[in-house]
């Protein structure tokens, strides 16, 4: 019921006129039918006896032709109101999705595949199911309505003839309504098996899978999984449609019967003088509306549970509870003095996952440089989501000039910093767009200078110029055909791409904290050392993180921080921490050796 009244008030919303016009033309089409057959009745009744009156036939006629005129243009209209219902009510489901979506300031849930799950069955049904819905309450209504009109009027002719229409429509509910519950649970088990086809077919078209599919040949393998999937799902679907056409056909065989031995009645009846030549047709009318109405009303109502079935994942998006307590009145943020301080922080993603972090305290001082190094696995990314809030710690704080970034607000931190992330974004955008993300407001205002400073910066001018349209080339393998313009994207190479990601990042001007995640992994040697001169001189003054397996990269930094399983194990800078000869003189050292003519390998001969 919940579902059905939140869908009632998303159409409300969506267009209330819309809404009501709809209720008034369901209704007339409900009543229409009854007033077919009474009026049918009393044409019929008035032209077998004798003397019948013009002026009352051709009044009855009138009325029949009204209410044919009605059934023949009522369904249009219902539908096309149904339609507009159903555009409005998607673009506002869309929209109030993904404003809840923006809600969630945190990372929790994107990181979570049930959730994902859950977010694309809410995308498919938050557009279809309010409308349905819709139509399935108004059908329960307009049902209802012909059910009792045509019972109503069969009860003025004989009692009994009531009763056994009632009688006789009973089985035919309950049968339905069972058929109903069946498919719907059909629908529920069926479910994770079309979503596993569905991530075979996907994949199968997916750009990125598409070369190593082809390398290892396992598209066949991938398309067998695809088909067996659809295989199950089918052969789900087909029980149910026999079991379907079993019962189906049995109320059929049940109705006609009924019908039949009522017929008889009703017929020896009107011989025998108790009732009327309109009273037969009445009665005929009466028994075939109301198993039509029952049959329509079952089927309607089938398809709007199946559809609430699905909303309920729209509703629980929407309802979600926030995945970081965000502060009732956030503290100010003046800009960073001291620096900001991980102290004593401890971090899994789950209960049911290791700890990431393990007590790590660390200090990033205001204007330096600090350097986080450290093998797979070790939680560095993970460290970088913790200051930008992306989680809360689930001990110890992370504090920006000792405030606790809990009592700050989340969309005023991430202003204060600037970031280039291990996994940066390719956005199948134009290239003046991907940098101009970097700082929307400079984007909106068309800020082509600054946008091609950031770029020169990054040393990815020389790339978009040379593109076909320059700063408006769309960078995308994707192909939009818009109004007869076919435009094809250009793709860029992976180090490409990574100096487009730090141009964005260096859009963002004057941040209180750089971030840099792997800025270089992808460049060539060339690019690799030019960008790290860049960024060295960028980061000169500047409170910056960066973390880097190239360690020569990092060598420079005020300070440099090596994390092993989620732990601090040495901190200081370059000279200091090769003095002690420790993790990162290791790391160095072997590294090193690997940029000399005849490295020496420890323990084999030379
Ligand atoms: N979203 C996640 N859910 C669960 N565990 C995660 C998630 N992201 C990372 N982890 C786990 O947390 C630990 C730290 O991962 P993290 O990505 O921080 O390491 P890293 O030091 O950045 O590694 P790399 O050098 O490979 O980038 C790893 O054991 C990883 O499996």
């Amino acid at each position: 019921m919940r579902g059905v009244a939140a869908a009632l008030a998303l159409a409300w919303r969506a267009g209330w006129y819309l809404l009501l016009g709809h209720g008034a033309c369901t209704l007339l089409q409900a009543v229409a039918p009854v007033a077919v057959t009474w009026l049918t009745k009393l044409v019929l009744d008035e032209i077998t006896v004798p003397g019948a009156e013009t002026a009352r036939l051709l009044l009855l006629g009138c009325g029949l032709a009204l209410s044919g005129a009605a059934t023949a243009l009522l369904p249009a209209a219902t539908q096309y109101l149904n339609s507009e219902i159903q555009r409005r009510v998607g673009l506002l489901s869309q929209d109030e999705l993904f404003a809840a979506v923006e809600r969630f300031v945190g990372l929790a849930r994107f990181e979570n595949p049930a959730f994902l799950d859950r977010l694309r069955l809410a995308q498919q049904s938050g557009g279809q199911t309010p409308a349905m819905v819709v139509a399935g309450v108004f059908a329960l209504g307009s049902g209802a309505v012909t059910v009792l009109g045509f019972l109503g009027s069969l009860l003025v002719v004989s009692p009994w003839m009531a009763a056994a229409v009632l009688l006789a429509a009973v089985p035919v509910l309950l049968a339905e309504l069972q058929l109903s519950r069946r498919r719907a649970a059909m629908m529920w088990r069926v479910g994770p098996v079309e979503r596993r086809e569905f991530f075979f077919r996907e994949l199968l078209s997916d750009v990125r899978a598409a070369k190593e599919l082809r390398l290892f040949g396992i598209s066949g393998y991938l398309r067998e999984r695809m088909t067996g999937e659809r295989r199950t799902a089918n052969a789900e679907h087909r029980r149910m449609d026999q079991r379907q056409l079993a019962v189906q056909t049995g109320l059929g065989l049940f109705s006609a019967a009924v019908a039949g031995v009522g017929l008889v009645w009703v017929v020896l009846a009107a011989a025998g003088g108790q009732l009327t030549v309109g009273d037969v047709s009445l009665f005929v009318g009466a028994v075939a509306g109301v198993q039509n109405a029952l049959v329509q009303l079952v089927r309607e109502v089938t398809l709007a549970h199946q559809q609430l079935l699905m909303f309920d994942h729209y509703l629980r998006v929407v309802d979600g509870e926030p995945d970081l307590p965000v502060a009732a009145r956030p503290r100010q943020l003046p800009p960073l003095r001291r620096g900001i301080e991980l102290r004593d922080v401890w971090f899994r993603y789950s209960p049911d996952h290791p700890w990431a972090l393990r007590g790590v305290d660390l200090v990033i001082p205001h204007g330096q440089s600090v350097a986080l190094v450290g093998r797979n696995g070790a939680g560095k990314s993970t460290l970088v989501k913790l200051l930008c809030r992306m989680y809360d710690p689930d001990r110890g704080a992370v504090l920006w000039d000792g405030v606790d970034l809990r009592d700050l607000d989340p969309a005023e931190l991430r202003r204060r910093i600037g970031a280039v992330f291990q996994d940066y974004m390719e956005y199948d955008l134009t290239a003046k767009e991907n940098i101009g993300l970097g700082d929307v407001d400079r984007l909106r205002a068309d800020d082509g200078a600054g946008i091609r400073a950031a770029a020169e910066r990054a040393g990815a001018h020389p790339i978009v110029a040379g593109l076909p349209r320059g700063y408006d080339t769309l960078l995308s393998r994707m192909f939009f055909d818009g109004d007869g313009d076919a435009d094809n994207g250009v793709p860029l190479s992976g180090g490409q791409w990574q100096r487009v990601a730090l141009a964005r990042a260096y859009l963002r001007g004057e941040r209180d904290l750089l971030i840099l995640d792997e800025p270089s992994s992808g460049l060539d040697a060339e690019a690799e050392y030019e960008i790290h001169t860049g960024l060295r001189e960028h980061r000169r003054g500047r409170t910056s993180l960066l973390i880097s397996h190239r360690l020569g990269a990092v060598r420079d930094a005020d300070r440099i921080v090596v994390l092993e399983e989620g732990r601090v194990v040495e901190n200081g800078d370059h000279a200091e921490l090769m003095a002690v000869d420790g993790a990162y003189a290791r790391l160095f050292g072997m590294q090193a050796r690997g940029y000399q003519p005849t490295a020496a390998v420890p323990g084999e001969e030379p």
